[in-house]
């Protein structure tokens, strides 16, 4: 099996149907991942210890999706250098506002690179995390260039209902 070079993390498996959008891309891209829970609230020791041995392991970058009071992305680049991509969840009662405020509004000197509430966030934490990997890799940025021709297509070939 190829070394994971991106962690994607979440707080809980209900995070899941969200999350795969990230994990289907990179899978797509070829890029090797790895996809666990974990949570800050719930699992902190665990999360510690993933976030601390992250760089020995041989991760690039870590996305890290969490709903509601969503504090694993901020905890897990608290305790890594690496470059930590959050993805706020929806939540049922605030939408997913509470997931990105809280993961958006880093204090000064802990950044955490955010993304949109939701599906389309996890699916471009996926694609920034390759291009974050295409700097050095010739063979993914050829990908992502295909990736991006292909949507340029399938966009110019879009066609809308005649009223
Ligand atoms: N925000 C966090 C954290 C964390 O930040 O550590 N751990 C779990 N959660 C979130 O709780 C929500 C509800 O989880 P459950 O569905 O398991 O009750 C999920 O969206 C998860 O990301």
């Amino acid at each position: 099996m190829k070394q994971s070079l991106v962690g994607v993390i979440m707080g809980s498996d209900s995070d899941w149907e969200v999350m795969k959008h990230a994990v289907g891309i990179l899978k797509d891209l070829n890029v090797p991942y790895e996809a666990e829970v974990v949570s800050a609230h719930r699992t902190p020791d665990r999360m510690f210890e993933y976030a601390e041995t992250a760089v020995e392991r041989g991760l690039k970058c870590i996305i890290a999706g969490a709903g509601g009071a969503a504090h694993l992305p901020g905890m897990v680049a608290a305790k890594t250098i690496l470059p930590v991509l959050g993805v706020p969840i929806p939540s049922k009662q605030l939408l997913g506002m509470d997931s990105l405020l809280s993961i958006v509004q880093m204090p000064r000197g802990i950044p955490v690179a955010t993304f949109a509430i939701g599906e389309a966030g996890a699916f471009n934490a996926g694609l920034f995390a390759a291009a974050l990997l295409a700097v050095e890799d010739i063979r993914l940025a050829t990908l992502l260039v295909e990736f991006r021709k292909t949507q340029a297509t399938a966009v110019a070939a879009m066609t809308l209902p005649k009223l």
